[in-house]
């Protein structure tokens, strides 16, 4: 025989704590057996028990907690149906200014063609179904990235788009099916904000960000093709890690205040490098570290194998120990002298030159942040009841948003702008003629990201400074936010280069 048909008035007999069922979005749950183990505890069940308990589900759950019980669920009401969106991995989200125009059906932009959106699409895929699930359980347990997950970005050649376009792509085919000789800076763009979008901010310095901010400079430096072709191909395969080691206790941005130091050996075969180093991203698990040494007239780079004399330790940071920040010390590790990077005591052009495109990286996804929280924030306005109505129907949140969707918007644009100029402009010209506005538009993300983080929170209140449940994502972004403001290069120092960039090209004009 057929179940009987679920009506409202055949719900409503399952009122009792022993036999409780309730409606959500017209869709009925048998929550009997979950009474007990509900985090809300029972006695809320109990009080909606055989009845529709759809706005005081929303007024506390995120939509997620149904699909990750939906076994609770015993069928949809008859003649009804569920109104709420369940995104599937790749969707693009509905709600406004939760995605940036070019995204969006109703508009055209001239930046993004057929082969962006196919990438786009790809990415959001492998995404939303194989980084998603893993970043957001190592942000909480603090493990380190697993080799099956580097392995499948490796596999997709997701490895090598994050060191933005050149000939280690050729030959490759992207996600969406898009060929390595096609991808430019917008698609690099894009990786960027896809990737971002597992809102997990230290498991995504975890997904060996110190690469992306190392490996470029051993492609544009080492003078040793077979060394570097090694390196790249260990690399972009997953089977070896690699970072950037810079900054000391000493010196951050002021690298001319460095003490490691590297001198060569008497035999003129090795150098000999001696110090610490701080703040050190993926340091822990890497196998290179691509290291600033003081030597004999100046600044050089040298890759330092992991081997003896190196020793690393984690550093507790504000954010996920799923980072692998360190501190790592050199004792008198014998490192080939072929690992030099550029020329010898002229290592301040090899960092410089990195820089642009590590800033432009952290533009895009401090951008794509602004645009999650504040979508985050549009959400819980439209589904939070206080006194009695709707939060989004309060003038002074309407401003609140109004403000934040204004600086999401302008700095997409901006981003935009530029990043259309990155693909045409060659990578020396970028070095001129960008490395100010670049500075600039990083400068202006995570001054947006402060304002957000703070308009936001208040937006949450509890919940904003809870890290489980409908504010998680808030309270991460207002606790990390900061490490965008500071990592490749501060909002001050940022600040003061783009305007002395500009000051350089400054004609005979008087006021
Ligand atoms: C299918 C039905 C339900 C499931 C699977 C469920 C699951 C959960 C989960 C996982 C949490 C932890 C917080 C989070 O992750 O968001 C939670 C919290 C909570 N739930 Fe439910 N719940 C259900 C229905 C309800 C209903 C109908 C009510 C109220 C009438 C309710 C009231 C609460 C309360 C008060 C909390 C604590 C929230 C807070 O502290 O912010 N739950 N629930």
């Amino acid at each position: 025989m057929a179940p009987a048909p679920l009506t409202r008035e055949s719900v409503s007999a399952h009122d009792k704590p022993d036999d409780l069922w309730c409606i959500i979005d017209h869709k009925v749950y048998d929550l009997t057996d979950f009474v007990d183990a509900h985090p809300g505890g029972n006695i809320v069940l109990e009080q909606v028990a055989g009845q529709d308990a759809t706005d005081a589900f929303y007024n506390l759950h995120k939509h997620e907690v149904l699909t990750k019980y939906s076994s609770l669920c015993i069928g949809t009401l008859q003649n009804e149906a569920a109104e709420v969106i369940t995104m599937a991995p790749g969707d693009l989200s509905q709600v406004p200014y939760g995605e940036p125009l070019w995204l969006r059906p109703q508009f055209k932009s001239p930046y993004f063609k057929e082969s962006h959106h196919k990438l786009r699409k790809g990415m959001r895929e492998f995404v939303d179904s194989t980084v998603w699930p893993e970043a957001q359980e190592k942000e909480l347990s603090g493990e380190y990235i697993s080799q099956e997950l580097i392995d499948k970005m490796a596999a997709n050649g997701i490895l090598a788009m994050r060191l933005g376009p050149g000939k280690h792509l050729h030959g490759r085919t992207l996600p969406g099916g898009v060929k390595g000789e096609e991808f430019d800076y917008l698609h690099d763009l894009v990786t960027a904000q896809e990737l971002v979008r597992a809102n997990a901010r230290g498991f995504m310095d975890g997904n060996l960000a110190g690469m992306t901010i190392s490996l470029t400079a051993v492609r544009e430096w080492a003078r040793d093709e077979a060394l570097k072709d090694r390196i790249t191909e260990e690399v972009l395969s997953g089977k070896k890690k690699i970072c950037l080691a810079i900054t000391e206790a000493f010196a951050g941005s002021d690298v001319a205040g460095l003490r490691t130091t590297a001198r060569k050996s008497e035999d003129g075969k090795h150098w000999i490098v001696s110090g610490t180093k701080k703040w050190i991203t993926n340091g822990m698990f890497s196998d290179y570290f691509v290291t600033g040494c003081k030597t004999k007239k100046g600044f050089s780079v040298i890759i330092v194998p992991r081997g003896e004399g190196v020793e690393t330790s984690p550093i507790k940071t504000a954010y996920s120990a799923a980072a692998a920040t360190t501190f790592v010390q050199f004792d008198n590790v014998k490192v080939p002298i072929n690992h030099l990077l550029g020329e010898e005591d002229q290592g301040f052009k090899v960092i410089m030159s990195n820089f642009n495109h590590e800033r432009f990286m952290m533009a895009c996804l401090t951008a794509r942040q602004l645009r999650m929280v504040t979508e985050d924030c549009m959400k819980w306005a439209n589904q939070r009841i206080v006194f009695g109505k709707k939060l989004i129907e309060n003038a002074v949140i309407r401003q609140k948003l109004a403000k934040m969707i204004a600086h999401v918007e302008s700095g997409q644009s901006w981003l935009e702008s530029i990043t259309y100029q990155m693909c045409n402009m060659s990578y020396k010209d970028q070095a001129i003629h960008l490395s100010g506005p670049i500075g600039l538009l990083k400068f202006h993300l995570t001054r947006s990201a402060n304002m957000i983080a703070d308009e936001a929170t208040n937006i949450f209140g509890g919940r904003g400074i809870t890290q489980t449940g409908m504010g998680r994502h808030v309270e991460m972004f207002n606790r990390t936010y900061k490490f965008d403001a500071i990592l490749g290069g501060t909002e001050e120092i940022l600040a003061d280069l783009g305007v002395r960039q500009a000051m350089k090209s400054f004609p005979k004009a008087m006021l």
